[in-house]
């Protein structure tokens, strides 16, 4: 299966790109938001407001004509290295379905699949949901394929340095090459609940927090960068946007639109907003960042940019190369060279024992230590 002086895959047959999914014509709409909201006690008014977000775009999201380029992307890299895998597309909420993507895998005879998922962090909503998705696929597919979710790449340098990259491209759109900006990191808020229970459980049995470290992480490496490279000392935050559910329910703050009222009044007159909780340019950053928040910068005098996300950037695409042939090392029984850049280490293969629990109860989970 793997002809000599090419890299080594086994024990995998194939890759899953598993992503969150969007619609792609207005009648596709509603019938998404149901699905992603399903049992989650999001409020009428506020998907009624989501809806209009789509509307405003024709009723289409980018984000699975971006996770197709990903994945073409991805196909050549690993052609161009002699990688012979094939790459199947899944989405937990829209079509291509996950269960379809599964049902042409065990079609295909794949046996045992790497999966990665457009989703870098640790949290309910953004890692143990799609774990969760997981074995609810497998559970409804007959002879489907083993699966092995790759860790976490927050901290991985093919993630971070396209995003510095972006910065810096971002602050040369400024006046002045931006040399009086703000680096306004944002990344998608969760309730403060889920974002406290959102690692492993410590020695003691108590949740330990990842989401934001992990994120605190990844901005602090990549404003040391830009300051490295700049040669300035740009200040840097980390805020949220698309809070959603009920208005009682605490979730993680400053917004970044009020974030950007309180630089207004400190007198910031530059800002550059990096979306780094996110990989691709899909709904939350070209509504919620490039058309709200833009605007409110726009009403308080200050000159802003949005830093482009990973995207299809070639070192973004290496990487998911990189993390097959890591993790396939490993299960082979080596111990591969594991990139991580910023102050945290590589995060495991396996999910760590009660992790990012469903404030719903329990629920089956792909990919853990205890599943
Ligand atoms: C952490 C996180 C990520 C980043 C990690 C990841 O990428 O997974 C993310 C990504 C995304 N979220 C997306 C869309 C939506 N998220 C919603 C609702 C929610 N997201 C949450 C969290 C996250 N979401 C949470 C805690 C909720 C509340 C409901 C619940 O507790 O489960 C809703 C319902 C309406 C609303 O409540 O806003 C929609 C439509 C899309 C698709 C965009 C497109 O179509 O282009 C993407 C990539
Ligand atoms: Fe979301």
């Amino acid at each position: 299966m793997n002809p000599p002086g090419h890299p080594d895959v086994t024990p995998y047959d194939a890759l899953l790109v598993l992503s969150f999914g969007g619609p792609e014509k207005p009648e596709d709409v509603v019938p998404f938001l149901e699905n992603v909201t399903r049992g989650r006690g999001i409020p009428r008014e506020r998907l009624e407001q989501v809806g209009e977000h789509y509307f405003l775009f024709g009723g289409k999201s980018p984000i699975n004509d971006q996770n197709r380029a990903l994945i073409t992307e991805i196909e050549k890299d690993l052609a161009d290295h002699g990688i012979d895998l094939p790459v199947y597309f899944g989405n937990r909420n829209w079509d291509p379905y996950l269960a379809d993507a599964l049902a042409q895998m065990v079609a295909d005879g794949v046996q045992r699949a790497a999966v990665f998922t457009t989703s870098a962090y640790s949290s309910w909503s953004s890692c143990r949901q799609y774990r969760e998705n997981l074995a609810d696929a497998v559970a409804e597919t007959p002879g489907a394929p083993r699966l092995d979710r790759l860790r976490q790449y927050y901290n991985h340098p093919g993630f971070i340095e396209p995003v510095v990259d972006a910065c810096l491209r971002a602050l040369d759109e400024l006046p002045s090459h931006g040399d009086s900006a703000r680096l306004v990191f944002v990344t998608h808020s969760i309730p403060t609940e889920m974002a406290e229970t959102s690692g492993s459980e410590d020695p003691a049995g108590q949740p330990r927090p990842a989401y934001v470290p992990q994120h605190r992480s990844a901005v602090d490496e990549v404003a040391r960068r830009v300051n490295a490279a700049t040669g300035r000392a740009h200040r840097h935050d980390l805020v949220y946007c698309s809070r959603s559910g009920a208005p009682s329910t605490p979730w993680l703050e400053p917004d970044v639109n009020d974030h950007l009222e309180e630089l207004a009044t400190d007198g910031v007159d530059q800002v550059v907003m990096v979306p780094i909780g996110f990989v691709s340019d899909h709904m939350e950053v070209i509504y919620d960042l490039d058309t709200e928040a833009m605007a409110t910068a726009e009403r308080l005098g200050i000159r802003a940019v949005r830093a482009a996300t990973a995207g299809t950037d070639a070192r973004f695409v290496a990487m998911v190369r990189d993390l097959v042939l890591e993790r396939a090392a490993a299960e082979r029984g080596a111990e591969p060279s594991r990139p991580a850049v910023g102050s945290l280490p590589p995060g495991p293969d396996l999910c760590g024992v009660g992790c990012c629990p469903n404030a719903k109860g329990p629920r089956p989970a792909l990919c853990g230590r205890d599943s």
